[in-house]
């Protein structure tokens, strides 16, 4: 059994909704009393969600079938069935989810992203729910609503700032161990490492990780060797190191053509990844073992030939350290360099999804002032998605809570047109403008006022 995995296929199912009871109230001297049949509860959702700790998909991989807790059927006397639970798989940072076909649908990087993959089904309504005034005692309820699976497939992508590539017994896990308090295998057969190792190097105040790759090796793009499969793993990668072995001569082998082998690797690699070119990306050239007399003479010859294409050398021995802080400071000035093209970070952006919608109870204070707060309105689930803007979440939680009768009950508070409606807590809210006329027409009369806070963070 492997020790790492970095590709699984897992089977995902959500809870199915509880079924809604049909039930009539039942009290001695009071042979007919109202419906009082509960709501069924709702399934619960499969979420993925980043976890630091977790290093590989192995888990997935020893078990494939995940499935959330279905909702409880609601009951007499207006109990309503109790929700599934939904179960959080924790996966590796860089986690790419594609479907059973291959599309990609969610990129997971970072602490703490949640990507929902399947959600529950609905509880289905109790007949005392469904009760109106024109049926004032339904003898049915619904049923509730199946929840959905889902084939998926987990990739995991490394995410590191460098990535050093080059031949087997290049020394690229030597290099890692020394620059970083990574403890990879090393040993003087090819393809000692078969999974990436990671480290985080400091160089002053500079701090960037960098992913030590196995061996690449000719025909790698077409699958030779460990080929492709880590190939993917530079992908992310902003900086990419050529580590060039200059001690271990072998026939037909030169620092020179193995830096070009691998140049092509990475040329054929990039009709594989499209629009984000590994050939574009800055590398530099890193000629190692230059303790051995021999390496550091070969590495003196071949210095010229890399300057002529434009890469900055730098001559090291991963085994003496030599030439290692230069090597650290200019990965890391590189690496700074990308991180300064990158737009500012932007806001989390998150999806509400109040999870038992008759459940979200909520207070309507007036503040004077033609102002409002509602509190108590925080939907029991949270879930961050990266494909939603803030004003979608903004809006879709106005959507919610009109249908929970919030245009009446801030017209019973007083509110007039115009009123300004804070949503959260004093201290932090979500704020809209509330327009009663609208309300007509539209399905809610609450509109987004573009805020600044972020929805998390209350
Ligand atoms: N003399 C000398 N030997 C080195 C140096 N760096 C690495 N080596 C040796 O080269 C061999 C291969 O080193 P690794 O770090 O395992 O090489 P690698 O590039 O990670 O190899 P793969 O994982 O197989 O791709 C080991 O025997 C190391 O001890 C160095 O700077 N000087
Ligand atoms: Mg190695």
């Amino acid at each position: 059994m492997p020790d790492f995995v970095d590709r699984v296929v897992l089977h995902v199912a959500a809870g199915n909704g509880g079924h809604g009871c049909a039930s009539v109230h039942r009290e001695k001297f009071k042979p007919l009393g109202g419906p009082d049949g509960g709501n069924g509860g709702h399934g619960g959702d499969v979420i993925l969600e980043v976890d630091p700790n977790a290093a590989s998909l192995l888990d997935y991989h020893r078990r494939p079938h995940r499935r959330a807790g279905n909702g409880r059927p609601g009951q007499g006397s207006n109990r309503n069935g109790a929700d599934g639970g939904d179960v959080v798989l924790p996966v590796p940072n860089g986690t790419v989810v594609k479907s059973a076909r291959g599309t990609v649908l969610a990129d997971l990087v970072g602490a703490g992203t949640r990507y929902v993959v399947v959600e529950g089904g609905k509880g289905g309504l109790g007949n005392a729910a469904l009760a109106s005034a024109k049926r004032k005692a339904p003898g049915f309820a619904l049923l509730g609503e199946p929840g959905t699976e889902q084939d998926l497939v987990l990739e995991l992508k490394t995410v590191a700032d460098v990535a050093l590539v080059g031949f087997p017994s290049a020394g690229k896990s030597s290099l890692i161990a020394s620059m970083s308090a990574a403890k990879p295998k090393i040993a003087d057969y090819p393809f000692t490492t078969l999974v990436p190792n990671l480290g985080v190097v400091s160089a002053g105040d500079h701090v960037f990780t960098v992913a030590d790759v196995p061996g690449l090796i000719e025909g790698a793009s077409e699958g030779r060797g460990l080929g492709l499969e880590f190939l993917r793993h530079i992908e992310r990668s902003s900086t990419l190191a050529h580590v060039l072995d200059c001690a271990t001569p072998e026939p037909g082998r030169d620092p020179v053509s193995d830096f070009e082998v691998i140049e092509r690797e990475l040329r054929a690699y990039d009709e594989v990844l499209g629009d984000r070119p590994l050939s574009d990306r800055p590398r530099l050239v890193v000629l190692n073992k230059i303790d051995v007399p021999d390496g550091r003479e070969l590495a003196d010859l071949v210095r010229p030939e890399f300057e002529a294409r434009g890469m900055r050398v730098f001559e090291v021995s991963a085994a003496s350290h030599e030439g290692l802080r230069d090597l650290a400071f200019a990965m890391a000035e590189m690496v700074e360099a990308h991180r300064a093209t990158l737009p500012p970070e932007e806001p989390t952006r998150i999806v509400l999804r109040p999870a038992a919608v008759g459940g979200v109870e909520f207070e309507v204070k007036n503040l004077g002032d033609n102002t409002y707060l509602v509190t108590g309105a925080k939907p029991t689930r949270w879930l961050r998605q990266t494909d939603f803007t803030n004003e979608e979440a903004v809006g879709y939680l106005a959507d919610r809570l009109a249908r929970l009768g919030i245009e009446e009950r801030l017209a019973k508070a007083g509110a007039e047109s115009g009123a300004t409606v804070m949503i959260g807590t004093e201290q932090e809210s979500v704020v809209f403008d509330w327009e009663p006329d609208i309300a007509a027409g539209a399905e809610s009369g609450l509109g987004p006022r573009g805020t600044d806070r972020r929805l998390s963070d209350w």
